[in-house]
Parts: structure tokens; sequence; C-alpha cells
């Protein structure tokens, strides 16, 4: 089997609503986000020839995800008051609601997920919230 790895990253902020200590409070981290995609077998002829798919495909899919989310606060939907979330799009701040608590597991299989739907073939997908730790989804 051949693999395939490609990353991307975006910033955006966060909070864990329920969780005791500081994660409950709005922060931001640096993303990183790494998936895998994998062939059996590489391509036998064409433009393709000897890849598994062009690096530029997955990277621009990946990218796609991560600008998405960039420079933006993500929340569980039902975390944030309504009012609250009026005001703060009245001042063109970019909210996006997830229908998940935004963890880095959570964001691992949603990403995975949004790769799928592209036809990817998709093996795991990791996301680092910290240089340090991260959450792989293989299915
Ligand atoms: N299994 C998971 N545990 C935690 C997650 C998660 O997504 N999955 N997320 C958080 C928080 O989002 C938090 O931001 C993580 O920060 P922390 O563990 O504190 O990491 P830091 O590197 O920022 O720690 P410092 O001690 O400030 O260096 C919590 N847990
Ligand atoms: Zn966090």
């Amino acid at each position: 089997m051949y693999l395939l790895k490609s990353e991307s990253s975006f910033d955006s902020a966060h909070f864990l609503h329920g969780y005791k200590g500081k994660c409950s409070n709005i922060h931001g981290h640096r993303w990183r986000v790494e998936a895998n995609v994998y062939a059996d077998e590489l391509q036998e002829k064409g433009e393709l020839k000897g890849m598994v798919i062009d690096f530029g495909d997955i990277k621009s899919a990946l990218k796609d995800i991560a600008d998405f989310f960039d420079h933006s606060l993500i929340y569980e939907k039902g975390t944030l008051n309504l009012e609250l979330i009026k005001l703060l799009n009245n001042e063109n701040f970019r909210l996006i609601e997830v229908k998940f608590r935004p963890t880095a597991e959570n964001f691992a299989k949603h990403i995975f997920d949004l790769l799928e739907e592209k036809e990817f073939n998709v093996v795991s997908v990791t996301v680092y919230e910290t240089p340090s730790n991260s959450a792989t989804y293989v299915k």
C-alpha cells in the first residue's frame, strides 16, 4: 500500500463548554492538520503515472478546509448565548458553529469526513492542537 501525507494549518479560537479548567475559556491554537491518503497501486499511465494522486489535489482540498476555519471563533451549537452571537456577528467577527464539541478528536473525524466526501481515499487525519498534543481519526 502507498500512503501520501499532506498538511495544512489554521489559526482559530475555541473553548470547551463544560470543561473544568482553563480550556473552558476562549483561547486560540494554531491547528495543524495532517491527512494520509492511500492506494494499493500507483497510477499506470498519463500525467499521473507513478503517483497515488497528485499532491496538489490533496493539498488544495486540505487548504480549502483550513481556510474555512482560519481566523474564526469555533463554537459548539448550543453553547453560546444567542444574543451574544448576534452581537458578535454585528461586529463582523467570524463565528463558526459546529455540531460537535471542538476537540482535536472531533476535528480529526470531521476533516476525515469532509475529505471522504470529496472522494479522497483517506486513511487517517491527525489534528495537532499544540505541537505536542494531537488526535488521529482512523476509520
Ligand atoms: N483529548 C483532548 N483533551 C483536551 C483537548 C482535546 O481537544 N482533546 N483540548 C483541550 C484544550 O483545548 C486545551 O487548549 C489544550 O491545552 P493544554 O493541554 O493546556 O495544552 P497547552 O500546550 O496549551 O498547555 P500549557 O500547559 O498551557 O502549556 C484540553 N484537553
Ligand atoms: Zn484548546
